[in-house]
């Protein structure tokens, strides 16, 4: 995360924002992380063929927080075993991770104590983790309960959410979250009250009449 310009710093006028952090997505092939990415993005879901990332490939997009504005540089990358290597060299530059599974798929799931493994070997000591457990739309082949997701994120400390990238659901609150975050770790003086992630996200979704489990 870097803070851009700053006092008697000249303007820098090709950078339009002030805050700045990398975001991996995580988790196994087929979870949904690219079309979570372009939803975020695009605001669009591309159904049809699914087309595995090959490698890793990253897209930008600012965010305003609080009229603050926040890059977020979201690294996309390879669920599928044989890319780990090419990675797990990115783990270290990244200030948040977005690890998710698919609620269809248990194994999936279960993986998720593998990455979190994985998460802490290489990545920073301090990275934001959030798990999301993706494709709550497709409620009929369910596999995953929420209250599962959300007793394994209470275990590590991380805070929760099921997401889905086709309707839209949370995927904005959970990069606004992780604006919020990176903004505060940069910009906030100490001695005012930090911003609380879990709280924060438990209050969106009360607010929205969904289920908080943070
Ligand atoms: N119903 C539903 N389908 C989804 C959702 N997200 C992704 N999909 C579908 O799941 C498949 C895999 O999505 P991707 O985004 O390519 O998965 P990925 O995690 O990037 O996979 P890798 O690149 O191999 O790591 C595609 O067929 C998507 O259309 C979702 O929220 N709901």
């Amino acid at each position: 995360m870097s803070r851009v310009g700053g006092s008697g710093a000249p303007p820098a006028p090709l950078q339009d924002y002030e805050v700045a952090g990398k975001v991996m997505l995580l988790g196994d092939s087929g979870v949904g992380k690219t079309c979570f990415l372009l939803q975020f993005r695009d605001g669009a879901f591309l159904s049809g063929t699914f087309i595995a990332t090959v490698g890793i490939d990253f897209r930008n997009k600012v965010v305003a927080v609080d009229g603050v504005k926040v890059k977020l540089q979201i690294w996309d990358t390879a669920g599928q075993e044989r890319f780990r290597s090419v990675t797990h060299a990115y783990y270290r530059d990244a200030q948040a991770l977005l690890l998710l599974y698919d609620i269809t798929s248990k194994m999936s799931f279960d993986n998720i104590r593998a990455w979190l493994t994985e998460i802490h070997e290489y990545a920073q000591k301090d990275v934001v983790i959030m798990l999301l457990g993706n494709k709550a739309d497709v409620s009929s082949e369910r596999a995953v309960r929420t209250e599962d997701g959300a007793s394994l994120a209470r275990e590590y400390g991380v805070p929760f959410m099921e997401t889905s990238a086709k309707t839209g659901m949370n995927v904005e609150l959970a990069f606004l979250a992780i604006a919020k975050e990176l903004k505060q770790r940069a910009l906030q003086p100490p001695d005012e009250p930090r911003f609380q992630i879990h709280d924060y996200i438990e209050a969106q979704q009360k607010k929205s009449g969904c289920c908080a489990f943070a």
